[in-house]
């Protein structure tokens, strides 16, 4: 029987204090060598996935750029197909493929702007994306791994709804602090410690000054 969805990776860099951005969203976290263990993971992958702050503050191109590799498809969370239209990701469109995921809330003119460019779209959700029937849609196109690069808001919903497989962590030698900053997972948070998804923590290297943890669920 085909899978319901395909096996999602979460990963992230963060500060030793747990933070993926700074108050004002600088996210620089990762080294060179650390783009390239990325780069590798992403060359691997069917399918890349961010929000739509994420596009919003880094501007990502999400491509392989520091190894030789295939890029993987892009997809965005977009409720409302705000995306900036000057965005890399709908510029180079034309180039590598993407899907941009909105929901039924999206405005008229929104989705008009969205269609003007080569992308796919995948309406589900009344608020906001409905991931879980995303995840469904796309195992039914042959996707069969994604590897969600965040934000916060973004991770949250994955490991809220038991929608993960494995966690990257690359814990980077900064510290960042501030109530404000953004933290690997946002959202509402869970209220007790034994409703945390349980981890297996499989493997542990040292890059340089960072420590790429790898775990997955128990
Ligand atoms: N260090 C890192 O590894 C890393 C990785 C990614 C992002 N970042 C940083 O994180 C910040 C953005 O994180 P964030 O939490 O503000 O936003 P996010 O990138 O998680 O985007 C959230 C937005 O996505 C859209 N969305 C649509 N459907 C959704 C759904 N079902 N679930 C969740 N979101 C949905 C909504 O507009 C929502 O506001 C940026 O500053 C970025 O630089 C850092
Ligand atoms: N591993 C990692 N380390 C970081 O320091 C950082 N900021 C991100 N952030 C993930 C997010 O998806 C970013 O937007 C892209 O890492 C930028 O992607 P590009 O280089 O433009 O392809 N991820």
């Amino acid at each position: 029987m085909e899978k319901s969805r395909p096996h999602v990776i979460l990963s992230a860099a963060i500060s030793i204090d747990g933070k993926i951005a700074t108050r004002l969203g600088d996210s620089k976290l990762s080294s060179k060598k650390d783009k390239i263990r990325i780069h590798k993971l992403r060359s691997k992958v069917d399918a890349i996935l961010v929000g739509k702050n994420t596009v919003q503050r880094d501007d990502p191109l999400l491509t392989v750029r520091y190894v030789k590799g295939k890029n993987p498809i892009r997809i965005i969370l977009d409720s409302r197909g705000t995306i900036n239209i000057d965005s890399k990701i709908l510029q180079t469109s034309n180039k590598i493929p993407t899907i941009i995921a909105v929901s039924k809330k999206i405005s008229k003119s929104n989705l008009k702007k969205l269609k003007k460019f080569p992308v796919e779209i995948i309406m589900t959700g009344e608020n906001s994306v409905n991931i879980k029937s995303l995840m469904n849609h796309l195992s039914k196109r042959k996707i069969k791994n994604i590897l969600v690069e965040g934000g916060g808001t973004v991770n949250w919903q994955f490991i809220h709804n038991d929608l993960f497989d494995e966690i990257l962590i690359a814990i980077s030698p900064f510290i960042i602090g501030g109530i404000d900053a953004i933290t690997f997972v946002q959202g509402k948070g869970f209220d007790k410690i034994k409703k945390s998804p349980r981890l297996r923590l499989n493997t542990i290297k040292k890059l340089e000054n960072y420590l790429i943890l790898h775990y997955t669920k128990v």
